[in-house]
């Protein structure tokens, strides 16, 4: 469902991608994994429409979206749960979920959508009326994926979605990665965990300074050499 062809991207006169080429086929889980400044965020963001200074095509079944802006990326299927989770400290969770079905054509999915949320992720539910600053990492996390998928993606794009928390709450971020895809949503999943990553997916790519240098499936690539060097640094 997705095709990057020939992608690069810059920072002015930086360039932080060269020439990337990758897909995503529906009901996937593909991971991009690569050392620190590899351009993973960069690649994500400029799918999400959120990086615009780029040559190349992004296209989701058929459809080219480098000219889409970022709020009608949506539309196209896609939702990104950004680095750094992105919640809004000021609003509820429960206002924050339903920002994510912002589209006219998500609202009609709302109450199922949240039904889904919850069942994923029950501390939601109970912290309904929290306001979000007020969550734990772990539960920001579960809030920014809880979010993305009121969008209703066909493609959920995520940024690094296991740092900074605690083991037990990467088990749970994982199994809901694996939830979210059992209900047939494809999965873009950039990860630091690259050891967990390719066990979630089917699938992945290494990016190190802005070119993909390897690709293959995920047992491919834990037995790789390079990736044991360049990502693992072992
Ligand atoms: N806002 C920015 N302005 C200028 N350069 C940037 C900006 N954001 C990223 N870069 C540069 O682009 C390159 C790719 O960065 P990017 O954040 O995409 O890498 P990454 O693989 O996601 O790294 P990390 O794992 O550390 O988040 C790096 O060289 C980085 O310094």
């Amino acid at each position: 469902m997705l095709e990057v062809r020939e992608l690069e991207a810059w920072y002015g006169q930086a360039q932080a991608l060269w020439g990337v080429d990758l897909s995503v086929a529906d009901g996937e889980v593909v991971s991009i994994v690569g050392p620190n400044g590899a351009g993973k965020s960069t690649l994500v963001q400029s799918i999400a429409g959120l990086h615009r200074s780029t040559r190349g095509t992004i296209a989701v079944d058929g459809v080219d979206l480098t000219r889409v802006p970022a709020h009608r990326v949506g539309d196209h299927g896609v939702a990104l749960v950004p680095e750094g989770r992105r919640v809004f400290a000021r609003m509820t969770v429960h206002d924050n979920l339903v920002l994510g079905a912002y589209r006219r054509s998500a609202r009609p999915g709302l109450a199922d959508g949240l039904a889904r949320v919850h069942s994923l992720f029950p501390r939601l539910a109970e912290r309904s009326s929290q306001l979000a600053g007020s969550l734990s990492g772990g539960e920001q996390q579960m809030l920014a994926i809880g979010r993305a998928l009121l969008a209703q993606p066909r493609l959920l794009l995520m940024d690094e979605p296991s740092l900074g928390l605690a083991p037990v709450v990467v088990d749970e971020v994982f199994d809901a990665i694996r939830a979210i895809n059992a209900d047939g949503v494809s999965v873009l999943l950039v990860e630091q965990d690259v050891e967990r990553a390719l066990e979630v997916s089917a699938r992945g790519y290494v990016l190190a300074e802005g070119r993909i240098v390897a690709s293959g499936s995920s047992a491919e690539l834990t037995g790789s050499a390079l990736v044991r060097r360049s990502v693992l640094g072992l």
